[in-house]
């Protein structure tokens, strides 16, 4: 798991690294701006000129440590400097590092034009340093640079972004934001996207240990972390070890998100599994599934009972599943009487909105895989990505279940208080059904004996992993919900077969 730590830890992180490594601060500065620059000169070529716009803090010192990097790959680098209350020594190292070698001028006032004949436009003026809004000719020059057709790129953070609050005032937008060492929780957050564009994280060797200690409730999830997670089989392995998933799922009209969703279950691992649909989606299961037993309802279009509960391992519920009040009472029933945890999507979820008495039966441990507009008519609206965080958090603690707020970089949020995002998918994923496909992958995974929490961050991240594979092979564009289930297995095989190396 990559640790997301808060701005005050970044910066103890950054004093324990110069103690104890120990680096001089210039030194440690020197890498960060080594790191920035190799990741620059692999994608810029020397054809293009570059304004560097500096504050007076640790952010503009890396902006002058860059400015003399890319000056000695022959770039044209021109920078400005915008003044503070106050200089870090590291600025004014640097800045005596620069003399001679670039032209430095310092902004004392600002002209419409004065970024306009640029080709990259690179923001350091502040990083993690950023207390408040900024202000005067700090917001001015922020706003002509996104006005610039320059591709802009931040240096650390987009100056105006708080790492860890919610920002007010004007923010850099970014086309790419070269992190270091670890993504800040704020890049996490659909709201920031804009400003922080395609962002990544470069190595700058801030000290391992100390990470580790820090307390944090949040989490980036990494390959390595599914690697751990799941069980290679064992030759005497039958498939009673694999667990027996029901799903119930379908009606009249929707059975194809049944469909998707059973798929998924078997492709994720499952040892059995029993599908309950309506009547209607008797034929059409049973000749589009044939791996899957069917378990019929009375009822021609929509779920109104369910079956004998004993021999199941897992239940899945909610795609496909439609709302009619005989469908809401065979919910409350599988809540009553199902004491081991269930996978609930879309329309289970709806029917709990509506039904909030039924909250209270969800078994602890269960997963809940809403989609923003989902978790809105769960939990009301909030303000701000922070509100929305806090609420999913106060959720998941409340249900004592896990709860997985799904879109870009989804997070999941555990009973105790973490929150884990994903790294993986991309916005081909975008499209009717993906979501059903997840809930198949977490009731397989689920049934195979994995904690609740260890099923959704390794079924997010194959889910989103497969959405990857098929994005390359089929374009974003051209890529729908059956992809994901197809390309699973070359998920499962990337994440296992490194395993061995
Ligand atoms: N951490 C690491 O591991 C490493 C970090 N490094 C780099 O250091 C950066 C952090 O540097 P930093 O701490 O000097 O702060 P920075 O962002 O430059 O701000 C400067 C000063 O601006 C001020 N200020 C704040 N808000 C303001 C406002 N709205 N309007 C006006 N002024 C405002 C505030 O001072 P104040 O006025 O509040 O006293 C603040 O002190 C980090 O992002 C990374 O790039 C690497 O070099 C090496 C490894
Ligand atoms: N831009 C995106 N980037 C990454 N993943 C995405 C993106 N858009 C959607 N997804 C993923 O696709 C799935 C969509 O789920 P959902 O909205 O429930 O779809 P449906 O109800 O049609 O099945 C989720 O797992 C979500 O994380
Ligand atoms: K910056």
């Amino acid at each position: 798991m990559i640790r997301i730590l808060s701005s005050q830890q970044i910066k103890a992180l950054d004093a324990y690294t110069i103690q104890h490594e120990p680096i001089a601060s210039i030194d440690l500065m020197e890498r960060a701006c080594r790191a920035f620059v190799n990741w620059f000169t692999e994608r810029f070529d020397g054809r293009n000129t570059i304004a560097i716009v500096c504050g007076t803090g640790n952010n503009g010192g890396d902006g002058l440590g860059i400015a003399r990097m890319l000056q000695e790959w022959s770039y044209s680098v021109k920078v400005f400097v915008i003044r503070g209350s106050s200089e870090t020594e590291d600025f004014k190292v640097n800045l005596e590092r620069l003399r001679g070698k670039v032209e430095v001028v310092e902004i004392t006032s600002l002209d419409e034009t004065i970024f306009s004949e640029y080709d990259v436009l690179i923001d350091a003026i502040f990083g993690s340093g950023l207390t408040r809004p900024p202000e005067g000719l700090f917001a001015q020059a922020i706003h002509l640079m996104n006005k610039s057709v320059a591709v802009r790129i931040a240096v650390d953070i987009p100056s105006g972004l708080l790492a860890d609050k919610v920002s007010k005032g004007e923010i850099f937008k970014a086309d790419f934001t070269v992190t270091f060492q670890m993504p800040k929780l704020a890049f996490l957050f659909p709201s920031n996207h804009s400003f922080t564009g395609t962002w990544c994280t470069v190595d700058i060797g801030l000290n391992k240990s100390f990470i580790k200690e820090q307390q944090t409730s949040y989490y980036y999830i990494a390959a390595k972390d599914i690697r751990k997670i799941l069980k290679p089989r064992s030759k005497f392995d039958h498939k009673g070890t694999y667990g027996h998933a029901l799903l119930m799922a379908g009606s009249y009209g929707k059975m194809g998100a049944a469909l998707l969703s059973g798929r998924a279950v078997l492709r994720a691992g499952v040892g059995l599994l029993t599908m309950h649909v309506p009547e209607c989606g008797y034929v059409i299961l049973q000749s589009s599934i044939p791996e899957a037993m069917a378990s019929i309802d009375e009822h021609i279009h929509f779920i109104t009972a369910i079956p004998e509960l004993d021999k199941y391992t897992v239940v899945g519920t909610g795609p496909g599943l439609g709302q009619d009040k005989l469908t809401v009472k065979a919910f409350r029933k599988l809540l009553e009487d199902f004491r081991k945890p269930v996978v609930l999507d879309a329309d289970a979820l709806n029917i709990l909105s509506d039904n909030r008495e039924l909250l209270l039966l969800i078994p602890a441990g269960s997963i809940l895989t809403p989609h923003p507009k989902e978790f809105e008519r769960l939990v009301g609206k909030w303000s701000d990505d922070f509100e929305r965080l806090d609420k999913q958090k106060s959720l998941a603690k409340q249900l004592k279940s896990v709860v997985v707020l799904k879109g870009a970089n989804t997070s999941i949020a555990s009973p105790e208080g973490a929150v884990y995002f994903n790294s993986t998918g991309n916005p081909g994923m975008a499209t009717g059904g993906t979501g059903d496909v997840l809930t198949g992958i977490l009731t397989g995974l689920l049934a195979q004996g994995y904690s609740s929490l260890d099923t959704a961050i390794a079924g997010v991240y194959l889910h989103g992993l497969s959405g990857d594979i098929a994005a390359r092979e089929r374009s974003m564009v051209s890529l729908i919900a059956s992809d994901i289930i197809e390309f699973l297995p070359a998920a499962f095989k990337k994440i296992m077969h490194e395993q061995k190396v």
